[in-house]
């Protein structure tokens, strides 16, 4: 008969080789741990060993006793935030999970996940309080105690040297000092910290724990959990692995598109199918991006071996796979000239009545009309927005310090440069706008900051995956200038005269693979909808500090022409003027540069996205304030982390003199000029 586990599951069978083993490491723990007492590295080393090795033999409920007694004494030995104590905790977890009792492996493994945030320095995202947890408060009581002792010890021995008996005093401090680390260790602290572990050595930890985590997820369907999961997942192989070009991101990413599926599947069921519409929008493009990743490497091979018409028809076939995942991200940019190039081979090897070349034909046609005529790659607002803005540039170099303050903005030539650009660009880029020095301030307002981020994973139509803080504090430098600025800018372009107050601070840190999806930030329908808020202005500040390559680091707030049917007023010759085949043409990518304050429309005149950041280990961080014009703000708003409710009123004049003021210009185009257009591709709102 087949020798079967207590769970009823086959186990395999043990050859006598590995059962020698088994007996060896039995014997040889317990001899270890006569020399050497119960925690010794050597003792925990064969009992980790031997804990495998049970497991391995199908043997989960034996290796249970022993992992759970090696993790106790790692705790003991190299304290809870340590990689031994975690690894050794996910080992239980894998066992625990072998022996079918995954509602503990879960709780293992989530306990794992907020140890290696603390190895971070980072809080767990769930730990909202940022108070410590009872472990921690403990550890840290043990922490003060062993200090107070050790203080004490000091004092004492002070003392009675003082009075002239020095042995005594040795004594006093070594016997003081070896209670304070006994009361220390018997808590379950550690004497040494231990070392902070680097980035890459941390991730690959969070990848042990948090793969394990989305599968037992999956497993339980519970599919939101799983996706959210296998998105960290993805995100903690980029950063072990130095980037998104690892086989494992694109199969995490994979994963997490398929949970997605199955969580819009449970949803239809219980009729929201709105929720349902959210996930199958995130499926698509998970498995898009994941589809990407693999097809541009399918595509590269085909290109380096393009020697005959087989090969090439392939290649071919690779550029329209491709062509066709960017298309369904909408990224039309990307998609139209691998549809034409796949066109053209497929046409002049098939000849152009083949079904496929007609259908690649007219993918390349539509992609085409989609991009229009004359805008082939939205324009790179770099590191030199002259070619842009070249009067506010201008003003910027030579004017430094004309409005006082070391602001240059303030001066009146300035201000109404910024509301010339809004009217005709509808964004404006102000560079260096705080200066050095208060950048640097804001800077560390912002690592500060990083301890108090929450994800944005809510079930939201667009996809995101920042983390957010609403309103930390360190950030005055950056609101009470742009406060200023908005109300000089509020005198001068009555687009922005309703703006009497705006929501409190939004801090946003996008790390390797972080994006979020095309957007508009208020998107109403003349007036009304669900998506509808009293957003009027956007601006957006930027805080990374030295270079921020565009190209090779991603994270470019991407700007789209406008979701609007007509352009009137617009400026003639305005690049992206709303038509309907302007419509959904990426314009600009504004690169995220340190004290780089951008301004833009919230509603349909200014759709955008944040592209991925590429770089392994990179992290971009933002602060947003939106203005506001009257109305209520969305009662939602006051209960999930993506949103805030509180207003904060504009001064009726600015902080600081803006020097002279000419009189206000005439607005180009009134927002009331601007309908929308009714599409089969809405743009979510955030
Ligand atoms: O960070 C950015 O560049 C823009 C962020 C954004 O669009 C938003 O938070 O709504
Ligand atoms: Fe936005």
């Amino acid at each position: 008969m087949e020798p079967t586990s207590d769970q009823g599951r086959p186990t395999p069978v043990k050859s006598e080789e590995s059962q020698e083993r088994l007996r060896f490491l039995v014997v040889e723990a317990a001899r270890l741990r006569s020399e050497d007492g119960h925690d010794s590295e050597r003792v925990l080393d064969k009992m980790g060993e031997l804990g495998q090795m049970l497991c391995e033999l199908g043997q989960a409920c034996e290796a249970l006793p022993v992992f759970r007694k090696l993790a106790e004494s790692m705790q003991r030995l190299y304290g809870p935030h340590h990689l031994q104590t975690v690894g050794c905790l996910v080992s239980l977890a894998g066992c625990l999970a072998a022996s079918q009792d995954h509602a503990e492996a879960v709780v293992v493994l989530r306990d794992c996940r907020s140890r290696c945030f603390k190895m971070g320095a980072v809080l767990e995202p769930e730990d909202k309080s940022g108070a410590l947890t009872t472990s921690g408060k403990d550890r840290a009581a043990t922490q003060l105690l062993a200090r107070a002792i050790t203080a004490l010890s000091v004092l004492v021995a002070a003392v009675v040297a003082w009075l002239g008996y020095w042995q005594l005093a040795t004594c006093i401090v070594t016997t003081l000092t070896i209670l304070g680390t006994f009361a220390y260790r018997s808590k379950g602290g550690t004497v040494t910290e231990p070392e902070k572990p680097n980035t890459q050595t941390l991730s690959a930890a969070l990848l042990a724990v948090v793969e394990p985590l989305a599968q037992l997820n999956h497993g339980a369907k519970d599919f939101e959990g799983a996706a959210a999961y296998f998105h960290e997942t993805a995100l903690s192989t980029a950063a072990a692995y130095g980037g998104t070009g690892h086989p494992r991101y694109a199969v995490a990413l994979c994963s997490e598109g398929r949970s997605w599926m199955e969580r819009s599947v449970q949803l239809r069921e219980g009729s929201d199918h709105i929720g349902a519409v959210a996930c199958v929008r995130r499926a698509e493009q998970r498995l898009c991006e994941a589809s990407i990743l693999q097809q541009r490497g399918l595509h590269d091979a085909a290109a380096a071996s393009r020697s005959n018409e087989g090969a090439e028809l392939a290649y071919a076939k690779t550029q329209l796979n491709l062509a066709t995942c960017y298309h369904l991200l909408d990224q039309t940019a990307q998609a139209a000239p691998l549809f034409a190039t796949s066109a053209e081979i497929m046409e002049r090897h098939l000849g152009p009545e083949d079904p496929r070349a007609r259908q690649a034909r007219e993918a390349a046609s539509a992609a085409a009309s989609r991009l229009g005529k004359e805008v082939a790659e939205p324009m790179l607002v770099a590191d030199d927005p002259g070619a842009l803005f070249p009067r506010l540039e201008a003003l910027r170099c030579t004017e430094p310090l004309a409005g006082g303050a070391g602001a240059w903005w303030r001066s009146a030539a300035a201000v109404a440069e910024v509301a010339a650009s809004l009217e005709k660009r509808r964004f404006a880029v102000l560079d260096g706008f705080v200066g050095a020095e208060a950048a640097a301030t804001l800077r560390a307002a912002c690592l500060a900051a990083t301890g108090s981020l929450l994800p944005t994973c809510e079930r939201t139509l667009v996809p995101r995956s920042d983390e957010v803080a609403w309103e930390p504090s360190g950030f005055e430098p950056l609101t009470e200038r742009a406060d200023d600025l908005l109300v000089l800018l509020r005198a001068r372009c009555p687009q922005l005269a309703a703006i009497t107050s705006r929501q409190r601070l939004m801090f946003a840190r996008y790390r390797t693979g972080a994006h979020f999806g095309r957007h508009v930030d208020n998107n109403c329908v003349r007036g009304h909808g669900p998506q509808c808020n009293p957003r009027v202005l956007t601006a957006v500040y930027y805080m990374q500090d030295g270079q921020w390559d565009a190209r090779a680091d991603g994270g470019c707030l991407r700007l789209y022409a406008p979701d609007c049917a007509d352009g009137a007023g617009a400026d003639a010759g305005t690049v992206g003027a709303a038509t309907e085949t302007g419509r959904g043409v990426a314009l600009y990518d504004v690169a995220p540069v340190g004290d780089r304050l951008v301004l833009f429309f919230s509603d349909q005149r200014c759709p955008h996205e944040v592209l991925p950041v590429l770089r392994a280990g990179a992290e971009r961080f933002a602060a947003t304030l939106w203005y506001m014009g009257g109305g209520t703000v969305p009662e939602f708003w006051g209960k999930i982390a993506t949103h805030d409710s509180s207003l904060v009123p504009l001064p009726s004049a600015p902080r600081e003199s803006a020097g002279g003021c000419s009189p206000p210009v005439a607005a180009v185009c009134s927002s009331s000029s601007w309908s929308v257009v009714s599409s089969d591709r809405a743009s979510g709102v955030e």
